[in-house]
């Protein structure tokens, strides 16, 4: 599943990196595309239970394939240094035949660094290269996989099993309202986890209400009334002058009333852990008898988020964790310790400042980001969100009947929007984990180099790019008024054409068929990175690409 839409990605990146604009125009192409058969492939996911490629399936092939695909020079931000330093470790196992004590023992130093350095307490690593090395050493030679991905495999096990292994869901109560009690330091982004909680709820067909207990930060209060306008919640407050316990109390009367689902309460954030903060806490616990009492840490703290999770629980009993802000510069201590620190799990990841950006914590997935295998399924899910099953059904009938066009090109373009930040959707692909910063700014700009040619397609050209295959004037005149050359223009649609033609047959591969193209079809990606890559290939196989160009047009014009 991952392959197409790491294809299309890929490749987009590759043409970014031949940088000059002539050839900006394919990799926009291809990255409006790759949501597009993202929530394809998702159609099929709901069929096929198991993925032949889904990484879960075997790490290994997630992380033999980026190695197949070579190319990709830097990594995304989220976790990157841990996932160097890592790969460091597997790289030293090359040309061994069996993993044994004594040559894990230099991969061994490194894995352990890298977690030092990603800010892993150290009673937490210790016990993590103990498990590790043991299971490392007495594990069986599987025919066909090396002993380097041997011990990706062991590692990636470990990781799980210390984030939590399961996704901790959300307790809800048996009756009446669930009571979401959310506590923390100042500034950790409770007030807008309470707002993307509520939104997440929502989603869920739950009703919310949320309770603005901050008394002590005047423009909480705003900052929750607003937001929960934002998501259409409302909101229960009475100023600054009540007491927070009596505040959540009322706040829970009233939701009974309005016969909310859930009710989430907002409470004040100090500098630090003191006395009063715990006390006022402990009351308001008291007074609402709530249902999950979170405490959000701020992922950029490390293990220190982890040794917060703990005190909070010894003082006041807690049920789980948020971590926000683990799109900044976080090196993933934090999301490694929480658990194996305090024995609470982390529920939740924010993961920007957007309503949306709040997901459930799934310890396989992470793991399997920090590997460098990317999060398939949360980039899948995304695309299932802001593309509704009509419109994936639509398309599909397009695609299929090769009427993809301009329009459809647009919409996807949007969804990529709504789906995040391109860097985060990046980095949930597999392979695609070593991008640029300047290569994702330069596929950004190249969306808006494509958009600027198709705004200025009258409704039918865009409906019907044949109109401008067949016709000079017209691409003559979309060159004059997008302020591009007639060759950028030519090359906008060649692409389109070619791209039916590859989404067309990826589609194959997806309804059920048994996909003999996939290999075919990374090694195409892979051509494209090493053409890119400025390797003695990339005239060749660049001509090629070019040639495939004309012929998709010349094809065309045949018809
Ligand atoms: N990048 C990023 N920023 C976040 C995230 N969550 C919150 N923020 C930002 O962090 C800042 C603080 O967030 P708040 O929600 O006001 O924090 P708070 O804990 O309620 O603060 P106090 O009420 O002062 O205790 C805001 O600018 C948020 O937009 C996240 O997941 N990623």
């Amino acid at each position: 599943m991952e392959a197409t839409t790491a294809l299309a990605l890929s490749s987009s990146l590759a043409t970014a990196r031949r940088s000059p604009e002539k050839a900006a125009a394919a990799s926009s192409l291809r990255l409006r595309n790759f949501s597009a058969t993202s929530s394809l492939h998702h159609l099929r996911a709901a069929r096929s239970p198991a993925p032949r490629s889904h990484p879960s399936s075997s790490p290994f092939q997630g992380w033999r394939r980026r190695g197949r695909a070579g190319g990709l020079v830097v990594r995304a931000e989220m976790f990157g240094q841990l996932t160097t330093g890592l790969e460091s470790a597997w790289n030293k196992l090359r040309g061994v035949d069996i993993l044994t004590k004594e040559n894990i023992a230099e991969p061994m130093r490194d894995i352990r660094r890298a977690l030092l350095e990603a800010d892993v307490s150290l009673p937490v690593v210790r016990r993590f290269i103990e498990s590790v090395s043991e299971k490392a050493v007495g594990t069986d030679v599987i025919r066909g996989v090396r002993p380097d991905q041997q011990l990706v495999k062991v590692v990636n096990d470990e990781l799980v099993q210390l984030m939590g292994g399961e996704v901790s869901d959300l307790v809800f109560a048996k009756s009446g309202p669930t009571i979401i009690l959310l506590a923390g330091l100042q500034g950790v982004g409770k007030t807008t986890v309470c707002a993307k909680l509520a939104f997440y709820l929502k989603k869920m067909g739950k009703s919310c209400m949320l309770v603005a207990a901050d008394v002590y930060r005047p423009a909480a209060i705003d900052q929750l009334t607003i937001l929960g306008k934002k998501v259409g919640v409302p909101v229960y407050s009475e100023g600054t002058e009540a007491k927070p316990s009596q505040i959540a109390k009322n706040g829970l009367k009233e939701a009974k009333v309005n016969k909310a689902d859930v009710i989430i309460v907002d409470t004040a954030g100090r500098l630090q852990v003191d006395k009063s903060m715990m006390n006022e806490l402990k009351e308001v616990k008291k007074a609402v008898n709530p249902t999950e009492v979170l405490l959000v840490v701020d992922a950029m703290t490390g293990q220190e988020a982890a040794g917060l999770v703990s005190s909070f629980n010894d003082e006041i009993g807690i049920t789980g964790a948020i971590l926000t802000k683990l799109d900044g510069d976080s090196r993933g201590g934090a999301a490694l310790s929480v658990k194996e620190v305090s024995g609470k799990p982390i529920k939740f990841v924010g993961q920007g400042e957007r309503i949306e950006d709040l997901e459930p914590f799934y310890p396989d997935r992470m793991a399997q980001r920090i590997l460098g295998m990317g999060d398939v399924l949360s980039f899948v899910e995304k695309a299932q969100e802001v593309m509704r099953q009509e419109d994936a059904e639509e398309l599909q009938k397009k695609i299929l009947s090769a009427k993809f066009n301009f329009n459809d090109f647009l919409k996807q373009t949007q969804m990529i929007a709504q789906m995040g930040s391109f860097s985060r959707l990046i980095g949930m692909i597999p392979g695609m984990n070593k991008v640029t910063p300047a290569q994702i700014r330069e596929a950004e700009k190249n969306l808006k180099f494509m958009e600027s040619m198709i705004n200025v397609m009258t409704p039918e050209e865009r409906e019907r790019p044949e109109l401008l295959a067949e016709s000079r004037e017209r691409r003559k005149r979309v060159a004059k008024d997008s302020g591009k050359t007639e060759q950028q223009v030519g090359q906008l649609v060649a692409q389109l054409f070619q791209m039916r033609a590859k989404m067309q047959k990826m589609m194959g591969a997806i309804q059920g068929k048994e996909s003999p193209d996939m290999d075919e079809l990374m090694e195409s990606m892979k051509a494209e990175e090493q053409a890119a890559a400025g390797t003695g290939r990339r005239r060749r196989k660049y001509g090629n690409l070019r040639q495939r160009q004309l012929d998709a047009m010349r094809g065309f014009r045949r018809r």
